[in-house]
């Protein structure tokens, strides 16, 4: 019998690349077209990212993280007692399932930022195993991914289906997207994998963009419109429709067949 999940054949979109590249940026407008496109969908946006953004670009308030659910958990299952595994992952799910913000169009979870410097690996581990929970019940996952490799490499992305990878046009960027490509073809389960070249200056630079294998979805160039309402802290659901990032956005969508390009 098929489970749920390959009945609801869920996509999971998880947005990778160097810090800074606008990954926070296209995730949300992912989120802004997928949710203006597919009104009936059930659409999941996780800020996957412990630099946060994601949240305010899509004007959302966040009062419980990923990060506190697993405090919380650890705290109940080292005061112990009476307290078995069973119940203690009963808790665990519901604290998640309330967790999530209801938005206009879309549900919207972050992992949160762990106080502890440096490693972000347990909340990492946790937020795989909300992953796996969450898209069950929604037909659209995008997830904006912590910048570099490590989500990728602890296997935190394992099951998405569609990877995109963002660089701007600096050698490192178009580098670290090539890494992310060589370490998910060993490490994730992906259907397919496209690169967008975002934030790109006026003059021509696609023919120094080294991209590998990686198939390229857009060429977004530097959106005054964004620059200035990310200045604002404003919400990307009202961005003009022809705006580069929203146009860009859309044909890598398209590219995919996430969206037919019409809209
Ligand atoms: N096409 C673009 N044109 C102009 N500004 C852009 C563009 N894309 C992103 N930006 C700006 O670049 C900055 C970084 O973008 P964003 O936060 O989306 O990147 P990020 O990759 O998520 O960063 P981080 O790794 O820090 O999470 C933001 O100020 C954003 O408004």
């Amino acid at each position: 019998m098929p489970s749920d999940k390959e009945k609801r054949n869920t996509k999971i979109l998880a947005v990778a690349g160097k810090g800074g590249v606008g990954k926070t940026s296209i995730a949300a407008n992912i989120v802004r077209l997928l949710a203006e496109n597919y009104p009936g969908k059930r659409i999941l946006a996780i800020d996957a990212d412990p630099a946060v953004g994601l949240s305010t670009a899509l004007g959302i308030e966040v009062e419980t993280t990923i990060d506190d659910i697993r405090k919380a958990v650890v705290a109940a299952a080292e005061k112990g007692g009476t307290r078995d595994a069973v119940e203690l992952l009963g808790e665990a799910r519901y604290r998640i399932f309330d967790a999530l913000v209801e938005a206009d169009g879309f549900s919207f979870i972050a992992v949160g930022r762990p106080e502890a410097a440096g490693c972000y690996c347990k909340v990492n581990l946790y937020l795989k195993e909300v992953i796996s929970i969450l898209a069950d019940n929604f037909d659209y996952v995008v997830i904006d991914g912590e910048a570099g490799i490590e989500q990728i490499n602890r296997r935190v992305m394992e099951k998405v289906t569609h990877l995109l990878l963002i660089t701007d046009s600096s050698r490192k960027g178009t580098q670290v997207i090539r890494t992310i490509k060589k370490v998910a073809d060993e490490l994730v389960m992906y259907e397919q994998v496209g690169a967008i070249a975002n934030r790109l200056p006026s003059m021509d630079v696609t023919q120094y963009l080294e991209m590998g294998d990686i198939p390229v979805l857009a060429y977004i160039p530097s959106d005054a419109a964004l620059a200035e309402f990310d200045l604002k802290g404003e919400n990307v659901f009202f961005l003009p429709k022809d705006a580069a990032i929203v146009k860009g956005t859309r044909e890598a969508l398209t590219k995919i067949g996430l969206l037919d390009g019409e809209n």
